[in-house]
């Protein structure tokens, strides 16, 4: 089995390696015509206005759609999510094309500028139940987007807390004014059908469980005909990221 992975612009490399670790053979996807080799397709992060750009030059949106609607998996990460969604918010002027099919709408650079980037310890309830492991992975943040509406057949398999800090006027004192601090939740991983989508990045880490789980949603994974090594019975140090070479996300 090889599984497909766009190859224009962002953490291809790094995907493909990450598979390799899980005996896997992961080919790039440059032109509409390769996805015909390929069963299943990661969409890596990397900038989505510029991959989208680039789609659109070697006239991959057509086949992409095509990939989709046809049930085979596939899974985006960060820019490959907001290339999945049906809508994106936070959008250059003019937006940008979106293969869409995953119910849901993500804001582009939810957590703020390249600076706000971040790491965090992600509890992974679905992903640990089938894959072993720890409770959580660590989760890798880059310039990334949060997803703040889903659909009903969009299935939530990870979210973050984050706090804003609202103005309101409730006070009896006339003009007082009082700072409530709110915490909500914004979804960071889903899973819908044949998508899988995630707003950081599991291929920057060590921890192969979201690999290794994006393989099983593969029809000739599941039945039982694969080599994968299961993560499970790994070495439990995987959980110590071993931060691979970043490359320039934006
Ligand atoms: N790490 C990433 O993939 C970043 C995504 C990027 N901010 C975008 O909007 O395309």
């Amino acid at each position: 089995m090889v599984v497909g992975v766009l190859a224009l612009q962002g953490s291809f490399n790094e995907h493909i390696a990450a598979l390799k670790r899980l005996g896997v053979k992961g080919v790039q996807i440059r032109k509409p015509e390769q996805l015909q080799d390929v069963s299943s397709l990661i969409i890596p992060g990397g900038e989505s206005t510029t991959m989208a750009k680039l789609a659109e030059y070697h006239n991959l949106f057509p086949a992409l759609r095509e990939f989709v609607k046809m049930g085979k998996p596939v899974w985006g990460t960060c820019a490959g999510l907001i290339f999945l969604a049906n809508k994106a918010t936070g959008q250059k002027t003019g937006g940008q094309e979106l293969i869409g099919g995953l119910d849901c709408t993500v804001h582009r650079n939810f957590f703020g500028s390249q600076i706000q980037s971040f790491e965090t310890e992600l509890p992974i309830p679905e992903i640990a139940a089938k894959e072993g492991g720890p409770p959580s992975c660590r989760a890798v943040f880059i310039r990334a987007p949060a997803i703040i509406e889903v659909g009903p057949d969009v299935e939530v398999l990870a979210d973050v807390p984050v706090s804003s800090v609202e103005t309101v006027n409730s006070s009896p004192i006339p003009n007082e004014e009082e700072s409530i601090k709110s915490v909500r939740k914004v979804i960071v991983a889903v899973k819908q059908g044949n998508m899988l989508a995630t707003a950081f990045h599991p291929e920057l880490t060590a921890d192969t469980r979201w690999h290794s789980y994006f393989l099983k949603m593969v029809p000739e994974i599941e039945d039982g005909t694969s080599d994968i090594i299961s993560t499970s019975s790994m070495d439990q140090s995987f959980t110590n990221r071993s931060m691979i070479d970043l490359p320039i996300f934006q």
